[in-house]
């Protein structure tokens, strides 16, 4: 089924970005779905060389989607002068196409991390800050790693990050223990965006004694200790390390905006970066939904004389999964629309609205599709395990959902008094009628 720009939406999509999608679409179709798997069979099962090498068909993606102009859609037009000039709402819509593959978001130099490590260097790096790390990024020629989370601090609560960072002279010296650091197991990885806590920082402010300081990665004290598994998966060649640093030193003028602002980085970087991840999720899904059909159609496959997509609880799951996934879709762009014609912090509810339901209900399709499938679901033939086991972690990753929820939470009971007062006079007007209408003043409701 070609992709379809709902109803609601359409007139805020320009011509470019309909022309964009369909090209999207059809590289994606055509081109990176059947690199999926040779994608996977070019990465060395070789255990000295999993970790130093990449598959070469990325490179050529890489060069086939830049040709076609397939390149930075990410950065949006309303907060960005480096990208490809469409609106964070139209970036979703492509992204939703984007996540249909594992080999897409990469070819087009729209893939996570690095996304919002640029977004970060396109809105807080200093001239020459962009110069050395912003433009190569820009370019597709080096990666890059986005290092908050730490083994020995419960990091869902960023004020407990506290990787040690001490000025010496004009050097930063930082000492501490990060992990699931993604993209810094790929040999492409250049920098590391590493979120520290200053020494000097006696801020008696908790959202003011972090800061951000760029590390090139190979910098001596740096060791990556080991690729984490998700699931059983090492997503090689990209992968998620434990990263030790040991006094390591880099020059002052890598730290990013200046002491003390880390929480301000993390959270501008974090609005359209969730966006994004929800949008590749839809895309999942939708693909789900196709194997579970393809798969519940098949002929040979009959049980109790019927076609498995005859037994009714299967249709049920196929309407669901349908509801489920349109919905969500709404619910993205609306953020992503609101962000347009805002920013990512007038958006902080419907941002997070998304973060919370739509990895959920997407492991929820997902699981159906599994489950229509029977033993073939979780197994290697099919991409839907995995595709599982990624989006499920989107529930931790980025903050777990009960840190959004528990915000979320937050804000909408401060709405209590408010409430209480607008019942009051409601209170007091329906006493009022009663009187006048000369009714008992007892309920009849
Ligand atoms: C695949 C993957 C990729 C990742 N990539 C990166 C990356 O590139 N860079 C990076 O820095 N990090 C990354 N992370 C780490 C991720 O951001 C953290 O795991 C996440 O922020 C949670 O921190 P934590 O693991 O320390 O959990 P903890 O802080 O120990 O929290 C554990 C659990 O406690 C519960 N909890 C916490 N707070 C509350 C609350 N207020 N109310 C109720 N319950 C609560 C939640 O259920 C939570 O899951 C990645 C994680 C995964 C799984």
């Amino acid at each position: 089924m070609p992709f379809e720009i709902p109803a609601i939406v359409q007139d805020r999509v320009s011509n470019r970005a309909r022309e964009t999608m369909k090209k999207i679409e059809h590289f994606v179709e055509t081109e990176c779905i059947p690199a999926d798997e040779i994608y996977e069979a070019q990465i060395s099962k070789e255990p000295s060389l999993r970790w130093k090498t990449y598959p070469p068909i990325m490179d050529d993606l890489k060069k086939k989607a830049r040709a076609q102009g397939l390149w930075n859609l990410f950065l949006s037009k309303t907060h960005y002068s480096q990208g490809a000039g469409f609106t964070n709402l139209e970036y979703g819509l492509m992204a939703e196409i984007l996540g249909r593959s594992h080999t897409a978001s990469e070819s087009m130099n729209c893939s996570a991390p690095d996304t919002g490590n640029m977004e970060v260097l396109a809105k807080y790096g200093d001239d020459a800050q962009k110069k050395q790390w912003l433009e190569p990024l820009l370019d597709g020629k080096i990666r890059s790693a986005f290092l908050m989370t730490e083994r020995f601090a419960a990091s869902s609560d960023a004020k407990n990050i506290n990787m040690h960072m001490r000025t010496e002279g004009n050097e930063l010296v930082l000492n501490g223990t990060k992990w699931w650091s993604s993209g810094a197991c790929d040999p492409r990885c250049a920098v590391y965006i590493v979120m520290c806590k200053s020494e000097l920082n006696t801020s008696s402010d908790p959202f003011k004694q972090q800061s951000v300081v760029l590390v090139p990665a190979g910098t001596p004290g740096v060791t990556v200790l080991r690729p984490l598994s998700v699931f059983g998966y090492d997503d090689a060649p990209h992968g998620h390390a434990e990263v030790r640093f040991e006094n390591v030193r880099v020059p002052r003028s890598n730290l990013v905006l200046g002491e003390g602002r880390g929480f301000e980085i993390i959270q501008g970087r974090l609005g359209p970066g969730r966006i994004h991840h929800c949008m590749r999720s839809i895309g999942a899904a939708e693909r789900g939904l196709d194997y579970m059909i393809a798969r519940v159609n098949d002929p040979n496959r009959r049980t109790f004389g019927k076609l498995i997509s005859e037994h009714g609880t299967i249709r049920s799951w196929i309407a669901e999964s349908r509801i489920a996934i349109d919905s969500c879709r709404l619910l993205v762009l609306n953020a992503a629309d609101k962000i347009d014609r805002h920013d990512a912090k007038a958006a902080l509810k419907e941002i997070a609205m998304a973060k919370i339901v739509v990895p959920r209900t997407v492991c929820d399709v997902l699981d159906k599709a599994i489950q229509a499938h029977g033993a073939g679901g979780v197994c290697q033939d099919f991409p839907l395990a995995r595709m599982y086991a990624g989006i499920r972690t989107l529930r931790i990753a980025d903050g777990p959902d009960e840190v959004h929820l528990a915000q979320m939470g937050r804000n909408e009971n401060g709405r209590a008094a408010e409430i209480i007062k607008k019942h009051e006079k409601q209170e007091a007007r329906r006493a009022e009628l009663f009187r006048q209408y000369k009714i008992d003043g007892k309920s009849h409701l």
